[in-house]
């Protein structure tokens, strides 16, 4: 269909080991790995091994870079057809969906070795279960079939959350749930904003997503909701959780504020396509502070400065 032969033979070995690295979309990685670390850092009280950590955020990486590689494969006939996407390796005829596949299993193997070996079976079958999420239930039952596509499938981004977890501890306690739910609620502003952006190009391929089927208006509505219990979810873990202090429960809130202006903004401009835009770039920036909020503040010394400043107030 597609693929073509053309390219493949003319790509010297630099070009290949780009193309494969493409394939495993590798700009949203550090964003899922952040997430795993300020999960690891939590559970470790701050302490985390470094070791363990380094196998944690590698055996993430590969399993990542395999889901994102299966769903280049699946997803190639309409990725060839949106601008965006088009120069994609597969679609672009650079790497056959056969090799795609055969790397994607490697990567897979990688990881679940590193993660079974360094850290624990637990926080192996996850990551393997985060790849048959995102590509079982996302990209193969909903992405092309509902506007909840993103709404359901956003629980394979937030797996990376509970793996980190699980690393530390062996086990998947309540705070690594809400992390989990930070995650999933976070995800549809952070599409959605992107989906008003790029609509036209979603509509020609036929993808319901929300702005497609339902319009700007709507879809304002559900990223501002969404960003409303966005707020109350990253404070669980202050209240009643208690595993992050008075550092992050500030950062958390300065953040949220932040969040909902913009997402208030957009609500009301639902067509304003720069609103959309600096709601989504927001987004990332809000989850990489917003997790390095909670690992500053699992620290031992912001525990003690943070009791110190409370002491004097108190005086
Ligand atoms: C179902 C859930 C999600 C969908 C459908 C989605 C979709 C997208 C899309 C289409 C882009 C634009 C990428 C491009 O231009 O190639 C993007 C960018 C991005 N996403 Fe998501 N995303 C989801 C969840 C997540 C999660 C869970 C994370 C990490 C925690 C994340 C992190 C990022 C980052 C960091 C970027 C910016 C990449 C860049 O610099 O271009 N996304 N997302
Ligand atoms: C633990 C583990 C392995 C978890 C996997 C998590 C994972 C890969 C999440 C990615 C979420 C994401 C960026 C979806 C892109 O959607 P899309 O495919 O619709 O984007 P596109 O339109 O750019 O193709």
């Amino acid at each position: 269909m597609i693929e073509t032969s053309v390219s493949r033979h003319h790509q010297n070995f630099f070009q290949v080991i780009q193309s494969y690295y493409q394939l495993t979309k590798p700009r949203i990685i550090p964003l899922l790995l952040i997430t795993t670390a300020a999960s690891m850092w939590i559970a470790s009280d701050g302490k985390v091994d470094p070791v363990l950590l380094v196998a944690t955020l590698s055996g993430g990486t590969f399993a990542a870079g395999a889901a994102q590689t299966i769903n280049c494969i699946y997803d190639r006939d309409i990725d060839y057809d949106m601008e965006r996407t088009r120069h994609r390796p597969i679609p672009s005829g650079r790497v056959q969906s056969r090799d795609a596949m055969i790397f994607a299993i490697a990567l897979a193997t990688i990881s679940f070795t590193l993660l079974t070996v360094f850290a624990n079976l637990l926080s192996a079958l996850l990551a393997m279960s985060g790849i048959v999420f995102y590509v079982g239930i996302y990209t193969h039952l909903l992405k092309r079939h509902t506007t909840q596509n993103i709404v359901i499938g956003g629980a394979a981004g937030a797996i990376p959350a509970l793996v980190g977890w699980a690393a530390c501890t062996g086990s998947l306690s309540l705070p690594a749930w809400v992390l989990f739910a930070i995650v999933f609620v976070w995800t549809p502003p952070h599409f959605w904003a992107l989906a008003l952006m790029i609509r036209d190009d979603y509509a020609k391929v036929g993808v319901p997503m929300l702005p497609v089927v339902a319009g700007n208006t709507a879809t304002t509505w559900q990223i501002w909701l969404y960003t409303l219990i966005l707020i109350p979810t990253t404070l669980l873990l202050v209240y009643p959780l208690n595993v992050s202090g008075l550092f992050y429960a500030v950062v958390a809130l300065i953040l949220g504020s932040l969040f909902v202006k913009k997402a208030w903004a957009l609500l009301h401009d639902p067509s304003n396509q720069q609103q959309a835009r600096s709601l989504f770039l927001y987004s990332i920036l809000y989850m990489m502070l917003l997790c390095a909020g909670m690992m500053i503040d699992s620290l031992p010394i912001t525990h003690q400065v943070t009791t110190a400043v409370m002491a004097l107030v108190a005086h």
